[in-house]
């Protein structure tokens, strides 16, 4: 049974951000994700995790400015350096949360500029060595461009071929069932076929990015089937709530008693 992080950017916001570990522990969660914690001290989100014996499953490497519209560093040929002085304030948090894996965005970009092309490529290459060497994994996300217009890394087979050609063992794919389902259709044969380099997989409802359950697709048998494929991972919940968290965790509910907080990482 998929192990589940509530995704605390998201959910339980109807508490501020650091009152959000409790609830969602309170909630049946053993796992939390967030997209970032740059805004808290290190510590304080380290409490929260080791007060309500919470697992820290995801969290993003700084973004740029996200208030100007920013959307990651990788795909951005003179940020470089910035992009590399992220990493190091990623790892600080990293460290104190004991995550195993961070998502690097690509940025806003166009998919074809061969200078953003050969920019994304070093800088997640450098990412993947750097953090590998923390022993954690890089993930990468594609984003579909109704959610985000103009972000570079729009395309799962984009992404599977080059996490395949850099061939890095700490460099995996995150697989947000929703993005896949906008952005391809097929999501069960892409499970199937990219399962191997999968690190993250995120729900969400397409197409009103609410609770599993509730839109075009048949979540409990993506769940499933993320089962029979062996997946080991967690599935974040990145969704908004429709009508308040706790009024929409029905979903949740058949695998709440199944989310034991000593497996995975
Ligand atoms: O938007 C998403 O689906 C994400 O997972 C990211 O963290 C970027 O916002
Ligand atoms: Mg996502």
């Amino acid at each position: 049974m998929p192990r589940f992080a509530a995704n605390l950017t998201l959910m339980f916001t109807e508490r501020p951000f650091l009152d959000r570990f409790a609830a969602a522990a309170a909630a049946g969660f053993t796992a939390v994700e967030f997209l970032f914690p740059y805004d808290h001290p290190p510590e304080a989100i380290a409490e929260r995790l080791a007060r309500y014996g919470l697992t820290q499953a995801l969290f993003n490497l700084p973004p740029g400015d996200w208030a100007s519209g920013e959307r990651g560093l990788a795909a951005l040929p003179d940020r470089f350096p910035e992009l590399q002085a992220g990493v190091e304030t990623g790892l600080t948090y990293a460290e104190a949360t004991g995550v195993a894996r961070l998502h690097l965005m690509a940025g806003m970009a166009a998919a074809d500029d061969p200078e953003a092309r050969r920019a994304y490529r070093r800088a997640v290459a450098w990412t993947a060595e750097r953090v590998g060497r923390e022993g954690l994994d890089l993930v990468l996300e594609p984003i579909n461009a109704r959610n985000m217009p103009g972000y570079f890394l729009n395309d799962f087979g984009a992404a599977a071929r080059l996490i395949t050609e850099l061939a890095l063992p700490n460099l995996k794919l995150q697989f947000d069932l929703y993005h896949c389902q906008i952005l391809h259709g097929d999501v069960t044969t892409r499970l199937r076929d990219l399962m191997p380099m999968i690190g993250h997989v995120q729900t969400a409802s397409v197409p009103a990015r609410n609770e599993p359950g509730t839109g075009e697709m048949n979540d409990a048998f993506l769940f499933a089937e993320l089962d029979r494929l062996g997946y080991a991972g967690f599935v974040g919940c990145e969704y908004n709530p429709a009508a308040g968290t706790e009024a929409g965790l029905g979903w949740f509910e058949p695998y709440r008693a199944a989310q034991i907080g000593e497996v995975g990482r």
